[in-house]
């Protein structure tokens, strides 16, 4: 179903399969082939922060379930207590390699077109803060259900950058044209309690609760006929990773250019500089 586009790119192969298991340095899959469903569990200490590798590695296990004929739904959580992913690793654009920023870029896009695309179903199990990059593959699930007292949202205007146009286009997709342009523009972070009002998120239950929740939804999706749901999803998404696909490169070349510029680096230096700060006291 995703389409030949998506396919281009060959991930790098660091994930291995043992059974129903599948585990890399940053990842834990396991798939249960009773009931069809995956659950991925994001592992990269300490924050989960999306590098090159670690994004290549979400892209290579998405693609290595699809092509698994008993999987047909994933569950996407956290494995680090308290946060499901504190977005972009800022490391991967402060005082950058060039040549490692475009190759960064573009495994963003990848796992973003082969998350927001796949013919699995998705649910996200968000236990811990998902700001950015986090709330990015939130939204680029089919379904998300949240623990409480935390946030989400895309901040990155907080960090004196600003969300690419496909983040913006998920985000409006996801709770509409005027909350978006509010919430990018204050970079702002909903609790728990407020995403759920402005749909952000789809349902809140305890920590304690949620992998069992998510489960329970789970179940939902994957009764429904595969190839109608998978359609459906399509019907809904595919003008928006189109847009992507078809401008990828000028998209990387646009992400480089900002990243380059002295005043986004001064930015990032300061805003790296004020979580050390905010650590320390
Ligand atoms: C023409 C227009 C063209 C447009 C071109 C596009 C422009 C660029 C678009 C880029 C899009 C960016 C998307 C992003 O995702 S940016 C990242 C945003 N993320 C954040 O702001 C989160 C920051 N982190 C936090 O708020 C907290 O760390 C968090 C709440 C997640 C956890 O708090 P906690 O107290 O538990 O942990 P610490 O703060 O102590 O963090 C532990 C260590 O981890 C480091 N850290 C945290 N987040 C990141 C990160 N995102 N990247 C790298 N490192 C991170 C933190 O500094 C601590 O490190 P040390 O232990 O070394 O001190």
């Amino acid at each position: 179903m995703a389409s030949s586009i998506l396919r281009r790119f060959i991930p790098r192969k660091t994930t291995w399969m043992y059974g129903q298991r599948m585990m890399s340095s940053t990842i834990d899959v396991s798939v249960d082939e009773q009931t069809g469903i995956a659950l991925m569990k994001m592992k990269r200490k300490p924050v989960n922060s999306l590098n090159l590798e670690f994004l290549q590695d979400i892209r290579n296990t998405i693609v290595t379930l699809e092509q698994n004929k008993k999987c047909k739904g994933l569950i996407l959580t956290s494995d680090v207590p308290k946060i499901f992913s504190a977005g972009i690793d800022i490391l991967e654009m402060y005082q950058p390699n060039e040549e490692r920023l475009h190759n960064f870029w573009r495994a963003l896009q990848d796992m973003w077109l082969q998350l927001y695309m796949t013919p699995l179903a998705t649910i996200a199990a968000i236990n811990g803060h998902s700001p950015a990059g986090g709330c990015l593959i939130s939204i680029s699930c089919d379904y998300r259900i949240m623990a409480p007292n935390y946030t989400i949202g895309l901040n990155e205007t907080l960090l004196g950058i600003v969300a690419p146009f496909w983040f913006k286009d998920a985000m409006c997709n996801t709770v509409g044209y005027r909350e978006t342009e509010i919430a990018l523009a204050l970079g702002k972070l909903y609790s728990t309690d407020e995403a759920l009002q402005k749909g952000l998120v789809d349902e809140v239950v305890t920590s304690e609760q949620i992998m069992e929740a998510a489960q329970r939804k789970m179940l939902e999706y994957v009764k429904i006929p595969n190839m109608a749901r998978a359609m459906s999803k399509q019907l809904m998404r595919q003008e928006t990773a189109d847009k992507l696909c078809s401008t990828q490169d000028s998209d990387v070349q646009n992400f480089v250019n900002f990243c380059l510029q002295d005043k986004v680096q001064q930015s990032l230096g300061f805003y790296l500089e004020q979580l050390k700060k905010r650590k320390s006291k």
